[in-house]
């Protein structure tokens, strides 16, 4: 049954260990060795992971045709035991699947982070303050060596909070530390026994890590609970203050049906309290690494700022369009980053094909974002950093590149993304004109 394919003209790939299924699975960078596969197999192929077989979807062709032209038919995500272990019901939205339910609380999920401000420049002033505090924190450490990855990490996570739970966090506040702190773990701990989600057999082997993760899990689900507890015991229908009290609200009037009640709006708050956390914070510390790697790169983007916005305010969004290099800059560190190289699991709906090949409905589907962003015939010298491949220095504009896709595209991108560009903006602009990044001497 192992080497059977799951349905006829099914995509061909590597043979894989009966149980144990394609080393591949087992490599430090799995998507790099997903994407030298595809150097074999082609830009659609298959792999077998555990008993279970997943089709692995690389190169821009590939990727628009699966996420975008057949956007419907690979919108699912397929139920993954590790995210079950704290979410059994697979409520909110990553993982949530594509039923009317969904699509009614996304589309709600939206439209209110929008209402609320999410993307919009009216949230912007909020923005501004968060970062007025970090700049204020870095300028107390001036000429001290300093560790910036957990402080980016709590004023990011402030915006997300402010959003949803109406609130910011003291970056000394223990609650506050712990939870983002129980945050990396998890995530940490989810990679780590990401493979068990195929491999059931090898469960009993790994109890410790297992209940490790479910309960740092539930704990992320318990610190929701409590918000959503502290808004009911407040809430006023004349007076909706932020993104739970619009849900409560909106819960009443369906009588918490339709897939809206308090266990589905815990799942959404933790949801976005991870995704809007961790994401927009890695990119924000991989920027100032490129930065102190780069000094030349960091210098022009400090020249630009100065000349257009000057040293007596902070940059706004409206600059944006006079700084052209920075947001050029920007880009190339989230291409040469990468964060995201691979999206979340995709599913498909309904049986359909992809470049040809039969995909049989259920299959699990993998989309390789790196390979949109370091294949050397997009990006010549992909290891290389270059804000100019995003610059026109004879125009002096921004050089838009259609395969380049980090909130990822079609029915599950990225639901954040306006939000996230705003903040990796006003981040980086604003520190880049107020601070010179360098590493310590020795
Ligand atoms: C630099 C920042 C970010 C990057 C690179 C990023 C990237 C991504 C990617 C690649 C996906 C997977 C899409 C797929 O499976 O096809 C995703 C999903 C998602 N992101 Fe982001 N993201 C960022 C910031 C944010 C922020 C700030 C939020 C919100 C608070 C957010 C909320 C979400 C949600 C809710 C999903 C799941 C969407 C769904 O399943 O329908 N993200 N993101």
């Amino acid at each position: 049954r192992h080497y059977k394919a799951p349905c006829k003209n099914f995509p061909p790939g590597p043979w894989g260990l009966p149980l144990l299924g394609s080393s591949a699975y087992f490599s430090k960078h799995i998507y790099k060795t997903m994407w030298e596969l595809s150097k074999k197999y082609g830009s659609v192929y298959s792999v077998k992971m555990g008993p279970d077989c997943r089709v692995i979807v690389v190169g821009s062709d590939a990727i628009k045709e699966c996420l975008v032209k057949k956007g419907n038919d690979y919108a699912d995500r397929p139920p993954l035991w590790v995210f079950q272990l704290s979410n059994p019901h697979a409520y909110g939205i990553t993982s949530a699947r594509f039923d009317d339910a969904f699509q009614r609380r996304r589309r709600f999920c939206h439209t209110t982070l929008r209402g609320l401000g999410f993307g919009k420049t009216s949230f912007e002033s909020k923005i501004t303050e968060e970062i007025s505090v970090l700049l204020d924190h870095f300028k107390r450490k001036l000429d001290i060596p300093l560790e910036v990855k957990d402080i980016i990490n709590r004023s990011v996570s402030n915006i997300i909070c402010s959003i949803t739970f109406g609130k910011r966090f003291e970056y000394t506040d223990p609650e506050f530390i712990y939870m983002i702190d129980t945050m990396h773990k998890w995530f940490a701990m989810i990679q780590k026994i990401f493979r068990l989600n195929a491999m059931a057999f090898l469960r009993p082997f790994y109890k410790n890590e297992i209940n490790h993760c479910a309960n740092l899990g539930k704990n992320l689900h318990r610190f929701c609970r409590q918000q959503i507890d502290d808004h009911h015991a407040k809430f006023n229908e004349d007076n909706i203050r932020d993104f739970i009290d619009t849900y409560l609200a909106e819960a009443q009037k369906r009588h918490n049906s339709d897939g809206f009640c308090d266990e589905d709006l815990q799942s959404v708050l933790v949801d976005l309290f991870v995704a809007g956390t961790e994401t927009t914070a890695t990119t924000l510390n991989w920027a100032l690494l490129l930065m102190i790697l780069h000094p030349s790169i960091q210098e022009k983007v400090f020249h630009e700022i100065k000349e257009n916005v000057g040293m007596n305010r902070l940059p706004k969004l409206d600059d944006r369009k006079h700084l052209p290099y920075t947001e050029a800059t920007l880009l190339e560190i989230q291409r040469f980053a990468c964060i995201a190289p691979y999206t979340l699991s995709h599913s498909a709906l309904t049986d359909s094909t992809l470049c040809g090949y039969n995909i049989p409905k259920g299959m699990v589907v993998l989309l390789i974002l790196w390979s949109l962003h370091h294949d050397p015939k997009l990006w010549p010298e992909p290891n290389k950093f270059d804000p100019n491949r995003f610059y026109d220095a004879s125009t002096g504009t921004v050089i838009k590149h259609e395969s380049f896709m980090p909130f990822s595209a079609g029915r599950r991108m990225c639901m954040g993304e306006q939000l996230a560009k705003h903040e990796l903006f006003l981040y980086f602009s604003s520190m880049m004109q107020q601070f010179q990044f360098t590493i310590p001497p020795g």
